[in-house]
């Protein structure tokens, strides 16, 4: 017998996430109350913040980083000297008044090697409210003592050395993770695996510059080897290789950290809106038997074996003089344009016939597709070119709905797998058409099993391979730093040609000039993905020691 749509995803291990990526700053609740522009944002100032969440919990964590974090915890334990260092101790926490507030356990982590960098303290309390509330107003009272903004401690953790960007953002996205994938991409990121890619990438490009620098300067002393031009050359290839390799990875780490986004598509009526009811276990849709229910995009966020996907449910394709139904179709095909997997749903009633009007029963379903939902474009974007999917036919998959109105859908099944009808065109396989029922459940195990491999796909393993980039502006940074390595072989290209003729001298100098200022252009890009020096700075410390002793 059929299982019914919700056992076939509990089985699936789907569930529903709270995912809004665009809720990470909010409200600071009783830290509202006070307001951080009366106070320094300097490092001189100490800060302090309920670092657990908000709402009654066993235990809550208030954290206090800077200068004056000993007297804070001497004041507030009423002894002359801090806990050892990285311990917990259980003490009575006293407001200035010298009564009670709580027992607690207090760690000191004296800087600096603490997570910011600097003396800081975590006050484990009883999670009450008004326990809460006390403690942070007693501490507000304090001179020096001022709230922390929102991700203050960690900027601190940046400028003190602690975390560079990719680290930082590595430590945000794991704050946020919310399915498994997600998590793991985030931890490794945090701990640092993007930004030792990227600090090996800066510290070659960095010998190259330092190289031709070295060249220009002294290479009439010919106090340098032969051949060192060449052995930049070589490496700034390699470098560009890598980097492009790293660029080209179907932007994999982006779509993990901000979700796969799904779109399913289809004529009024096929079943869009009962399909992802269906996957998200709940009324998100509204399904009527009327075509054109469906005007709005509905989404729905779904953790798919661990892998997050943003689904969005669209308005059924069809011309229509009615304005608000035109809208929601122009909407539906802007989400066709956008989405990483489309989801074409078909009627399996509509599909019987139209095979049967067909001499020989022969259809290929990429030509029904393309018969029925006309201007969706899918030759030209979703099944060819669709950016990023390592094979055109992993963005898109077909539903052929209502299996069980069709008089034996196994019939349907077999003449699907016998017929042209799924697997010619483009790369689709038979495996990228599912024959099933929102209503009965049938064959939904086997859609939700080549969704998530096809979500899979797009994501890759978060810990296996290089890590990779997970944010449009580490992007920005790669791309400009492949720009200006290119400009580099291209220029050198032309001062290195010009060289053997010495009447040319002069001009070979200055795009040899020229071509390293393109260097460092790279090495600055790279520099900023990490924000931990600037180029000029790493250029700096190197020279000291790596230049030829003059
Ligand atoms: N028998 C049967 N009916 C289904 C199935 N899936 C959906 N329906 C019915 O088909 C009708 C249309 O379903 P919807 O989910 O609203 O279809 P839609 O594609 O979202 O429609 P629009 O939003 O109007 O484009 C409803 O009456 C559903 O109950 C199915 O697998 N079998
Ligand atoms: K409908
Ligand atoms: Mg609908």
């Amino acid at each position: 017998m059929a299982r019914t749509a919700h056992q076939a995803c509990s089985s699936h291990n789907i569930s529903l996430f709270t995912s809004d990526f665009a809720k990470r700053n909010r409200p600071r609740g009783v830290f509202a109350r006070f307001s951080s522009s009366n106070y320094g944002c300097g490092f001189d100032s100490t800060i302090f913040a309920l670092s657990s969440g908000h709402g009654k919990c066993g235990v809550a964590v208030v954290r206090v980083s800077g200068p004056h974090a000993s007297s804070a915890v001497r004041r507030l334990t009423r002894r002359p000297v801090v806990p050892a260092g990285r311990r917990a101790a259980l003490r009575r926490l006293y407001d200035p008044a010298g009564e009670p507030l709580d027992k607690g356990l207090v760690i000191w982590f004296p800087g600096p090697h603490s997570f910011t960098g600097e003396d800081s303290c975590e006050f484990h309390v009883h999670g009450g409210p008004s326990v809460v509330t006390s403690l942070l107003m007693v501490l507000g009272g304090m001179e020096g003592l001022r709230p922390a903004e929102a991700g203050e401690f960690t900027k601190r953790a940046f400028q003190n050395g602690k975390l560079d960007l990719t680290e930082v953002e590595g430590l945000a996205d794991l704050i946020h993770a919310e399915t498994e994938a997600q998590r793991k991409q985030a931890l490794r990121q945090m701990e640092g695996d993007l930004s030792r890619l990227y600090s090996d990438w800066s510290r070659r490009l960095l010998k190259c510059v330092a190289n031709v620098e070295a060249y220009i300067d002294f290479s009439e002393d010919e106090n340098i080897e032969a051949g060192v031009l060449d052995e930049v050359e070589r490496e700034v290839c390699q470098l560009t290789e890598e980097l492009e390799r790293h660029l080209s990875d179907g932007r994999r780490g982006e779509r993990l950290r901000s979700g796969v986004q799904v779109a399913i598509l289809g004529q009024p009526n096929v079943g869009k809106s009962s399909l992802l009811n269906a996957v998200c276990q709940r009324p998100a849709a509204i399904v009527t038997p009327i075509a054109g229910t469906t005007r709005d995009v509905v989404e729905s966020a779904v953790n798919l074996g661990g892998y997050p996907v943003l689904l969005s449910d669209t308005a059924g394709l069809r011309e229509t003089e009615d304005i608000v139904e035109r809208e929601g179709v122009r909407r539906a095909r802007q989400r066709a344009q956008q989405a990483d997997i489309s989801v074409l749903v078909l009627d399996a009633a509509d599909v019987m016939a139209a095979v049967s009007r067909q001499p020989g029963h022969y259809l290929t379903l990429q030509q029904y597709v393309q018969d029925h939902i006309p201007d969706l474009g899918l030759q030209g974007t979703t099944f060819d070119t669709n950016d990023g999917a390592a094979n055109p036919a992993d963005s898109y998959l077909i539903v052929v709905n209502k299996s069980d109105l069709v008089e034996g859908g196994g019939s349907l099944r077999s003449l699907l797998a016998s017929s042209e009808l799924a697997t010619e065109g483009d790369g689709a396989k038979s495996g990228d058409v599912c024959v099933m029922s929102c209503l009965t459940g049938e064959g939904m195990d086997a859609f939700l099993q080549l969704l998530q491999l096809k979500v899979k796909l797009m994501c890759g393993n978060p810990l296996a391979g290089n890590p990779s980039f997970t944010q449009a502006r580490h992007r920005a940074h790669l791309t400009s730093c492949v720009q200006a390595l290119r400009s580099y072989t291209d220029t050198s290209d032309r001062s290195y040609t010009d060289t053997s003729d010495r009447s040319n001298a002069n001009t070979s100098d200055r795009d040899l000039v020229l071509a390293a200022e393109e260097l460092r252009t790279g090495l600055r890009q790279l520099g900023k993905i990490t924000g931990r020096m600037g180029a000029e700075e790493i250029l700096d410390v190197i020279f000291r020691d790596f230049c030829i002793g003059k």
